[in-house]
Parts: structure tokens; C-alpha cells; sequence
């Protein structure tokens, strides 16, 4: 199985997607990586979706918005952030947008001085930190070590700075989508109303609240078209091969008669630290 994630190595999404294969490979932004899955260049990709702390990854829900693919599994994994710098004086601070903002208050209060640098991830953060002495990275403490055992080893000058002890992130494993899947206890989809009067969002939620199905996550994304259009990405607790699900489903697809329904999948879940 050749899996694709967001590098260099050293990321969380290579953390989580370790999960499913030993070998992979890196992509430098997520929607890269969702476009070679469903272009058929990997069989699977692994793209964080939603961090306890900072709340959607936009970029990744535009991307399966976008693309056809389908979702397989969810990984979930604590995200414990650490400082990592050559000396403990340093005029940058390079990571993910989403890992910065997970430090905001730390990073105010201990280094209101120092310029904030956002970079394709939280390891390339790191590997400027290893390059540059001017630059500190946040990432997973074990990004210390030169992964290739060549090049400097980085201070950790600070653990779990995260502005939150629980911080976790939730990552879909994405497959082409020919494998989408009925089994599981969970299923994501997409839904394009292409409509706008009052009382659609509660119709949309009611089509699960009167078969008794649990959403777990609701999001609505700008559709692109024009300000105020909207689609909206639904997880829910239930897996397509149940009734209910598809009895919800087809309301949805009533609803959305104008515009589309796609559903990606049902999966289980795994947790990873
Ligand atoms: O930069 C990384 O290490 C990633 O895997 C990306 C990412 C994200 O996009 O949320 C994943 C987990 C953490 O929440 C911080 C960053």
C-alpha cells in the first residue's frame, strides 16, 4: 500500500499515517496529497481534518469539497508541542499556522518580541530551526534528533506548550473513490444545497434528528459561487449500510435536488500516540 501525508518527516500527519503504512511518502500541502490520491498516484493519503484546540483545517475540507475521493478511517492523536531551537535566543518562531495557533497564549506571554513565520508544517519549521540559528521550530519533541541522524541536534527549550493540556487532532485516511466504504461506525459527507430560504439548515439537521442519528460534526465552507453560498460537511455516528442512514440520506438528496450530495464513506476509528 504506498500512503502519502504532509512532510518532511517528522510531521504529525507522518506520525498518524505511520498508522497505516511504514513507508511513506510527502506532499507539502494537503491539497496536493488529496489530488494524488484521487488522481490514483497513492492508495491511500492520511490529512489532518480538526485539532481540539484551533477547529477545522480548512484547507483539508476544501480539498475532499473538491476532489473525488473516499474516507476509510479516522485516526485521532494527542498533539503535544515542544520549542525547539539551537539556543535559547531566537528572532523567529517557524511552524504550522494551525500549531502557532495552538500556542498563541504561550508564545504571547514567553515571546511577545519574536516574529511568527508560518511554513508548510510543523517539521519544515523545525528544519529551519536546525538550519538557522535566528529561528526556533514547534513540533513533536522527537524532531530533536536529525531524523537521518546527520545535521544538528535542537534544544528542546520548552514542552506541551500547547494553550491546552488536551490537544488532539482528528486525521482522515483517504482511498480512492472506488473503495468507499459501507461498514463503519461513522460516515462523512458533503452536501451542496444550491438554496437559500429560511429553515434550510434545520431541515438538513432534522434529517438525522428524526432518525435518531447522532451528528458528531457539522461545518458549513463557502461554496465559491457567490458571498453567502455555502456547502456544508456532515460526520455523523451511524454507517451508510444502516437504514437510517440512508433513509437521512435520501431526505438530503430531496433537499439538495439543485445542487449535489457526496458521500465519502463510513469508517472506524484508531488512536495513535
Ligand atoms: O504540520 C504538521 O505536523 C501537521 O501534520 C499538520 C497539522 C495540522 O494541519 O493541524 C497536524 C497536527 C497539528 O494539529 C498541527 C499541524
Amino acid at each position: 500500500m504506498n500512503v502519502v501525508t504532509l512532510g518532511p518527516a517528522g510531521t504529525y500527519s507522518h506520525r498518524a499515517a505511520r498508522a497505516v503504512a511504514d513507508d511513506v511518502a510527502f506532499r507539502e500541502s494537503v491539497t496536493a496529497i488529496v489530488e494524488s490520491v484521487s488522481s490514483g498516484e497513492f492508495d491511500r493519503g492520511v490529512v489532518p481534518i480538526e485539532n481540539s484546540i484551533e477547529g477545522s483545517v480548512t484547507e483539508s475540507l476544501d480539498a475532499l469539497a473538491d476532489e473525488e475521493v473516499a474516507v476509510v478511517e479516522e485516526i485521532v492523536t494527542p498533539i503535544r508541542h515542544a520549542l525547539l531551537a539551537q539556543a535559547e535566543d531566537f528572532d523567529v518562531v517557524a511552524s504550522h499556522s494551525q500549531a502557532l495557533a495552538q500556542c498563541r497564549t504561550y508564545l504571547e506571554r514567553e515571546y511577545p518580541d519574536v516574529d511568527q513565520e508560518a511554513v508548510a508544517s510543523t517539521a519544515r519549521g523545525v528544519e529551519r530551526a536546525r538550519s538557522d540559528a535566528s529561528v526556533a521550530g514547534i513540533g513533536h519533541p522527537d524532531n530533536a534528533e536529525p531524523i537521518d541522524g546527520e545535521g544538528t541536534t535542537l534544544r528542546v527549550l520548552a514542552e506541551d506548550i500547547q494553550d491546552r493540556s488536551s490537544n488532539a487532532t482528528r486525521f482522515l485516511v483517504i482511498a480512492p473513490a472506488t473503495e468507499r466504504s459501507r461498514a463503519g461506525g461513522k460516515t462523512t459527507l458533503i452536501v451542496y444545497p444550491d438554496a437559500n430560504y429560511p429553515g434550510l439548515l434545520l431541515e438538513m439537521l432534522e434529517a438525522f434528528a428524526d432518525r435518531d442519528v447522532n451528528l458528531s460534526r457539522v461545518e458549513s465552507r463557502p461554496s465559491g459561487n457567490r458571498l453567502g453560498d455555502y456547502l456544508f460537511h456532515f460526520d455523523i455516528e451511524a454507517g451508510l449500510y444502516e437504514p437510517r442512514t440512508q433513509a437521512a440520506l435520501e431526505t438530503l438528496e430531496g433537499i439538495a435536488e439543485n445542487g449535489w450530495v457526496r458521500v465519502l464513506g463510513s469508517y472506524d476509528t484508531t488512536h495513535v500516540v
